[in-house]
């Protein structure tokens, strides 16, 4: 065996520089290490929502390709998939069926890979992946090709539970694989280490799951909040005078700041119509599961649908008039992100909860909650709005604001995984204003605000800009 495998292989970010993915040869020679992992295709396809679906193909890279005759996946209509889901066509390497051309289409946020339109919809509609029956699972139209034996082990891990990027140790990460061919037939590759030591499916799970999370890191930089709640007796009128004042402010740019504003549901097309491109939309709310009769309700799929990208869960005004429980706003948060929407979720303790001493307590099992049904962070935006500072004009001082980020961070580090410790954006809300928002955004664990009543005045622009105080 050489040192380093034979052909160019895409460095894999799991691996240690210098470490390398040792592929064993097929029986016929062929080397495609990189069939069983979907985050690795050269040409992924994001269905976006300008994006049309570009067709990609594969490189094939493998020079016996090139002589092989290839059944095409056809050509077909992937635009009734949901904003931000990835569809590849992936070709065969190996056996009678090589040079065939599967479509897989990858979830936006999870990375959960599904291998038809049938499964996609399943999944779309409720939440949940569908079990294959054996021989059955192709039976699409829009796939041009069978892995039909697979479906047995495909449905056993379509059962167990998600696997999770933040069991994954990036600061250990495994000095060598070797991916053996343990089933022709089937075409299955199998993981070892240190020799002959066979990988856990549990363990591969979470490595494509960490992949997954590397491919789709968050941008990292604050996220700020036109709440508008305080629009309740709001009129049009009023509404397209904040946005005329956001259109002409001179802000930082994008990768400096990235600005959210969420105005009540009746106003978010209007809003998101006139809203300069650089600026984003969140709803304030969504329904918990896929829509239908629920009178009222505005479900996420809606949301997706107008095109809005964000939306604004648990907050505290919800969860006490409307008795919203950590369990519900957990599967509010997971179902919204299923979708492709990108949420803020909302967390904080009441003053009595505070001077009880239990804040900490209170906030670790408000996102506890949520982390028991979120495997992947990367859209998720954790705001911290202590329920005593809402409106009252009472704001937390920095050094609270800090102490409860940071505590956060290291919860997240204990129980989630250390890099969604590092990278999930911690905003701060509650009585933020254009005379305090400095000295909190100066404080290193504040990577934000969500404004409420400071929004709707020309002073969010200050807020907006204090965003560069840490790059001072
Ligand atoms: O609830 C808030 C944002 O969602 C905060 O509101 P205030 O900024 O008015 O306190």
């Amino acid at each position: 065996m050489p040192e380093h495998p034979p052909g160019t292989l895409t460095p894999d970010p799991l691996l240690k520089s210098g470490s390398y993915i040792d592929v064993n040869h097929l029986p016929n020679g062929t080397t495609t290490p990189t069939k069983t992992d979907p985050h690795k295709s050269p040409q992924p396809r994001v269905n976006g929502a300008q994006d049309s679906i570009v067709a990609g193909t594969s490189t094939g890279a493998d020079p016996e390709m090139a002589s092989k005759p290839r059944r095409k996946a056809p050509t077909v209509d992937t635009s009734w998939l949901p904003a931000g889901w990835v569809v590849e066509d992936r070709v065969r390497g190996s056996g009678a069926t090589a040079g065939t051309v599967d479509k897989y289409y990858f979830h936006p946020s999870s990375g959960r890979r599904f291998r038809s339109k049938k499964e996609v919809l399943w999944y779309l509609e409720k939440g949940t992946v569908r079990n294959r029956k054996k021989g059955k699972e192709n039976s699409d139209a829009d796939i041009a090709s069978v892995e039909g034996s697979k479906s047995s082990k495909r449905k056993k891990s379509g059962t167990k539970a998600k696997a999770s990027a933040s069991n994954f140790d990036f600061s250990n990460v495994p000095k060598k694989i070797t991916w053996k061919l343990t089933d022709t037939a089937e075409e299955t590759w199998t993981p070892f280490m240190n020799g002959d030591e066979k990988v856990p499916d549990s363990t591969k799970d979470e490595w494509a799951a960490a992949f997954a999370s590397l491919a789709n890191p968050s941008s990292g930089h604050p996220t700020w909040g036109w709440r508008g709640g305080k629009l309740s007796n709001g009129s049009t009128e009023e509404v397209k005078k904040i946005v005329k004042t956001l259109n002409e402010a001179e802000v930082p740019s994008e990768d400096v700041v990235e600005v959210v504003v969420s105005p009540p549901f009746v106003f978010l097309p209007l809003v998101k119509s006139l809203l300069r491109p650089d600026f984003h939309v969140a709803a304030q709310n969504c329904w918990v599961r896929k829509g239908g009769a629920y009178t009222g309700e505005i479900s996420a799929e809606m949301l997706v649908n107008l095109d809005i990208p964000w939306v604004i869960l648990g907050h505290s005004e919800r969860r006490a008039l409307l008795n919203e429980s950590n369990e519900f706003v957990g599967d509010k948060v997971a179902y919204a992100l299923s979708r492709g929407l990108k949420v803020i979720a909302c967390i904080g303790e009441t003053l009595e909860q505070r001077e009880s001493g239990s804040t900490l307590a209170v906030v670790a099992a408000q996102t506890k909650a949520i982390a028991d049904q979120v495997s992947n962070w990367a859209n998720v935006v954790l705001a911290y709005e202590p329920v005593w500072a809402i409106g009252t004009g009472k704001v937390a001082s920095p050094a609270q604001a800090q102490e409860v980020h940071s505590e956060l961070r290291k919860w997240l580090h204990d129980n989630v995984g250390t890099e969604v410790a590092a990278s999930t954006r911690i905003i701060y809300g509650g009585s933020v204003n254009g005379a305090n928002c400095k000295e909190l955004a100066a404080k290193p664990d504040v990577d934000g605000f969500l404004v409420g009543g400071a929004s709707l005045k020309p002073e969010f622009v200050d807020i907006i800009k204090s965003a560069t105080v840490k790059k001072e």
